[in-house]
């Protein structure tokens, strides 16, 4: 294992034989890592006496299970597969699968929130039920509960301070005779807009005082994101906002920290993927965070047409959506499914393209024949296309094209990752699988598609590429070189007054992020006051 405690601090972390221990630390102090390596600490610790014992390690999103993942191999060795990181998603989503049936909701089909904004059938869940179901099963079936009480010795949970009452009650089923890592950061809270979810701060001084004084353990500020200690002042100096401190007048004097001002709203993308290539050209991995899912759509097409590899977190859910239209049409070719569905399946893609409650207009028109005649005339062509396509391949290919044989506005580039992903599932069935006739081949690539779209949904992303882009709101557990900070006039950043206290911890998360650099672009003219200041730097 190549992880060594920094201090005296991390040391106990790694050595803690607690019931329960609670992490403390800022940003970067290294409490994900520390927490691996006592998972490792853990499992060597009990070999003997359990060889088969497994510890859970929770994270809240996609993100930062991938970034933790790609870390364990490094610190775990050979108890690697001895540990399951996954989000509190996944782990509800592998127990409805293997015990709805207990609960009246045997082969459940998971769909997205934009399937769910279109109406679930009678064998979909959507998302938010996973948990409840999950509980629901356990009290059912007593067999099932003792199952995940057991099954873990040590169950570690990252971000604690963002979890709210289900993930609560999950964490009590499957923890209550294991031990039990938290680790959190008052100052990364940034879900207390769900609130209504049960997701408040005071969580972590409840989990305190549970824990004792003795086991919660606060971890030294000394950031290892960036030893040198300029970006992690400059983030702590953000949440205080003290935008006239030394430490960002240093940071800006050592172009550690960029601020651009004045972008025209029509060169945001142009000038961003220039900033990112420029970056990449460094040799620096990037992540870019924006308000603006059009804007990270726009500027992953961008990137494409400039050869740069990239990551779209923020596309998760139109990357799945998109493997189902392209796996429904090729299921249409064979008649192994119907043209409704492959029409819903569009309609439910146009919808994980919308951000809010309701599904687009166009997203029924697609499924109700109805709207532009131009539409109704180019999925026309499409059905016909696909009837008459002379092999899978070539309805592979149809598909591949459809988003812009139909005209669909955004998420080009989800729809283009899926193709990709498609013809990589198509040549792997053709290579290996057993399948002899169309309709097997066919039914092994939508096995593999669901599977990916599965893990879209509840885990990890599929490709972590060296260039993310993402909202916000995904940038937690992230890290990166250099980081883009995209600030547009007119971004929405709460109702609160000075000192922002919300958006100054998220904006300590966003600023947090770098071990390099940070490059803040404000596009437009008029900021909202929580950001303003920012400019005024850029100015001088
Ligand atoms: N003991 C150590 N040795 C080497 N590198 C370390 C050590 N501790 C932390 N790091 C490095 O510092 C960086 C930040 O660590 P980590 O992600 O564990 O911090 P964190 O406290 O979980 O951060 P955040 O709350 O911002 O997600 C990582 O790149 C990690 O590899």
């Amino acid at each position: 294992m190549t992880f060594a405690p920094q201090n005296p601090e991390q040391q106990r972390v790694v050595a803690t034989q607690a019931e329960l221990t609670v992490v403390l630390g800022g940003a970067g102090v290294g409490k994900t890592t520390s927490a691996l390596a006592a998972a490792h600490a853990h499992l060597e610790r009990v070999a003997e006496s359990e060889p088969h014992d497994r510890v859970l390690f929770l994270s809240f999103s996609r993100s930062s299970v991938a970034r933790i993942a790609s870390r364990a191999n490094e610190i775990l060795g050979r108890r690697g597969s001895q540990v399951d990181i996954m989000t509190f998603h996944s782990l509800a989503f592998s127990v409805v699968r293997r015990f709805g049936n207990l609960v009246g909701h045997g082969d459940a089909v998971l769909v997205s929130p934009a399937r769910e904004k279109l109406g679930l059938a009678q064998h979909e869940i959507g998302y938010s039920r996973l948990i409840p179901l999950t509980l629901e099963i356990a009290q059912a079936a007593p067999a099932v509960a003792e199952h995940l009480r057991t099954r873990w010795g040590l169950v570690i949970v990252d971000e604690f301070q963002d979890t709210g009452d289900a993930q609560q009650d999950l964490l009590q089923l499957i923890a209550r005779d294991s031990r039990l890592i938290l680790l959190g950061d008052p100052n990364q809270c940034i879900y207390t807009f769900l609130a209504e979810d049960g997701v408040r701060v005071e969580r972590i001084d409840e989990a305190c005082s549970a824990a004792g004084a003795e086991n919660t353990i606060l971890l030294p500020e000394t950031s290892f994101r960036d030893p040198s200690g300029i970006i992690p002042a400059v983030a702590n100096a953000i949440r205080g906002r003290l935008f006239d401190s030394e430490a960002i007048a240093a940071a800006i004097q050592d172009e550690r920290l960029v601020i651009q001002d004045g972008i025209p709203l029509s060169d945001e993308t142009s000038h961003v993927a220039r900033v990112v290539s420029e970056l990449a050209a460094e040799d620096m991995g990037v992540a870019v965070f924006t308000h603006h899912n059009d804007m990270l759509a726009a500027l992953s097409d961008a990137l494409e047409a400039d050869g740069i590899e990239h990551e779209v977190a923020g596309l998760s859910d139109a990357l799945a959506a998109a493997l189902d239209a392209q796996t429904a049409m090729a299921r249409f070719h064979t008649g192994d499914g119907t043209w409704e569905i492959v029409l819903e399946a569009i309609a439910v893609f146009l919808t994980s393209a919308q951000r809010g409650q309701k599904a687009p207009p166009i997203a029924y028109q697609v499924m109700n024949g109805s709207g532009p005649t131009t539409l109704q005339a180019r999925l026309s062509a499409l059905r016909e296309r696909l009837s008459e396509a002379g092999s899978i391949r070539e309805v592979i290919e149809v598909a591949a094209t459809a988003h812009d044989a139909l005209g669909l506005p955004q998420k080009s580039g989800a729809w283009q990752q899926a193709a990709t992903l498609l013809s990589v599932m198509y040549a792997r069935a053709a290579r290996t699988s057993s399948a002899r006739d169309d309709h097997q081949m066919v039914a092994a690539i939508c096995a593999e598609a669901r599977e990916a779209s599965y893990a879209a949904l509840t885990d990890s992303a599929l490709s972590p590429r060296e260039v993310q882009l993402m909202n916000l709101y995904q940038t937690k557990g992230r890290e990166a070189d250099a980081t883009v900070v995209v600030l547009r006039e007119g971004d929405f950043m709460g109702y609160e007054s000075e000192p922002f206290p919300t958006t100054s911890r998220l904006l300590y998360v966003v600023f947090s992020r770098a071990r390099h650099k940070i490059v803040v672009l404000l596009v437009g003219n008029r900021f909202h006051a929580a950001v303003a200041p920012l400019a005024a730097l850029a100015a001088n």
